[in-house]
């Protein structure tokens, strides 16, 4: 018999509004005792008595046995989640920010206090991407996981692309549907799927990383010239967070957007749908694919952590704790294309291996290798409005590298 959840809900607004719309009318065997959000002043859905400013009211509340953090605030939520671990409720947030920039905390914290935290609406809206990764696949076979990590983009690149719209139109429609981020550079700037890749890289491989360490470039300067050059060789431009193993024990990750062929599974993943392709050794290729934003969606994956709760289903984080050595690095070269101004900027991005050049007035492009490790030196420089950049999916090893790694199988070139 499952225990009975008594709820206290942090976030009325699309996530935890979508959410209860889920859950009401059904017996499922839970209840939501009280809301807080942070303007007692807007008109709500439900009576009156079950909204408070006061996180004290949930979090002291022993009625209370479980916590679900739905808020649009990373610093206010970390401290939301962090008192409701020590206090030993279980806890389930949607927040990639906060998990990813605390999790090896939040992770001593359940260990500690023997409560769960369950996060599965936090990456990929409703793909259940992260139970998979941590229960399912086995770190040595896992070659890389990448994809369509963000609903908000994937919607304006997919308005750009098959209906003509403006960017500025297209972000405004993704912003009323709901899908986009209160401050939205944080989805068209791809720091949002940094977040959810960071997190599921440590469910992947056991890799804990600062998601300031991993480079995270936007479709925030695409240009009208780019969308021209990607329509005339068929491709489309996504926005694509990778995490791969380029040898035995070494882990690139990086967001960039990306040319991608009609023959790859994330061409038809439209709007606010995401996809994610796992790359395993045996089982090669497969490919989850759903809503990535919105309410319902995303509190379909809410309910189902919910639900998970009530067996006192937790992550154990096995691959963690296995120290498998795995390491993250940045040496490696990619081949992109850049669009730039000034010379300047393929000088100091130290692009070389250049197989392609174009250059007029108003319009210049090189296709060529840059190290991972340069683009992150110089970040400041790639978020300048007149340059773009998108990887063509290719990699390449200097001898240099390929020397670092020469103990180590080399997973791919
Ligand atoms: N929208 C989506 O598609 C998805 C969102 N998420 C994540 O879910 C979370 C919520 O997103 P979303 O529902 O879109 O956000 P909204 O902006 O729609 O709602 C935010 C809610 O949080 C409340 N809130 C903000 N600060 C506080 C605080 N300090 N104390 C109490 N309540 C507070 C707001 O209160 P008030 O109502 O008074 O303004 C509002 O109810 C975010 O972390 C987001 O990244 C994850 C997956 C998908
Ligand atoms: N802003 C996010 C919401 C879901 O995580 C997105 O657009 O994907």
């Amino acid at each position: 018999m499952s225990k009975k959840l008594k709820i206290g809900l942090f976030g009325f607004g699309v996530v935890g509004q979508g959410l209860q719309d889920i859950i009401r009318g059904q017996d499922l065997n839970l209840e939501i005792i009280k809301i807080a959000i942070k303007n007692p002043d807007k008109k709500r859905s439900l009576d009156a008595h079950l909204f408070t400013t006061d996180h004290d009211e949930l979090l002291n509340n022993p009625e209370i046995n479980t916590i679900v953090e739905l808020i649009d605030d990373a610093d206010a939520a970390f401290s939301i989640v962090k008192k409701a671990l020590i206090s030993g409720k279980n806890v389930v947030s949607a927040n990639k920010k906060m998990i990813a920039t605390h999790l090896a905390e939040l992770v001593e914290l359940q260990e500690k206090h023997g409560s769960s935290l369950l996060y599965e609406g936090a990456v990929c809206g409703s793909i259940p991407i992260i139970r998979n990764l941590e229960e399912y696949y086995d770190n040595e076979l896992l070659h890389g996981i990448s994809g369509i990590f963000n609903g908000s983009s994937n919607y304006i690149l997919s308005k750009i692309f098959n209906e003509n719209l403006e960017y500025g139109v297209a972000l405004k429609q993704a912003q009323d549907l709901g899908f986009a981020e209160t401050d939205p550079i944080l989805d068209v700037g791809g720091y949002d799927p940094k977040f959810k890749l960071a997190i599921a890289t440590a469910h992947a491989y056991g890799l804990f990383i600062n998601p300031d360490k991993i480079l995270n470039v936007g479709i925030q300067n695409l240009s009208e010239n780019d969308i021209r050059y990607a329509r005339e060789k068929n491709f489309k431009i996504k926005l694509v967070p990778t995490a791969r193993k380029i040898s035995t024990k070494q882990v690139v990750t990086y967001v960039l957007p990306k040319f991608v062929k009609s023959d790859d599974f994330l061409y038809n993943v439209e709007n606010e749908y995401n996809g994610v392709t796992v790359q395993a050794a045996f089982a090669d290729k497969q490919f989850f694919f759903g809503k990535g934003a919105g309410g319902h969606p995303t509190g379909a994956a809410v309910l189902s952590d919910i639900a998970a709760l009530r067996y006192d289903y937790r992550y154990e984080y096995k691959k963690y704790h296995q120290h498998n050595g795995l390491v993250h690095t940045d040496n490696v070269n990619i081949e992109i294309y850049l669009r730039y101004v000034h010379e300047y900027t393929v000088e100091k991005l130290k692009i070389d291996n250049i197989i392609e050049r174009f250059s007029r007035n108003d319009y210049k492009y090189v296709i060529g290798n840059v190290s991972l490790k340069t683009l992150l030196a110089n970040r400041d420089l790639l978020e300048q409005k007149d340059v773009f950049i998108a990887h063509t999916g290719r990699y390449t090893y200097t001898e240099q590298q390929i020397q670092v790694v020469s103990e180590e199988e080399i997973l791919f070139s």
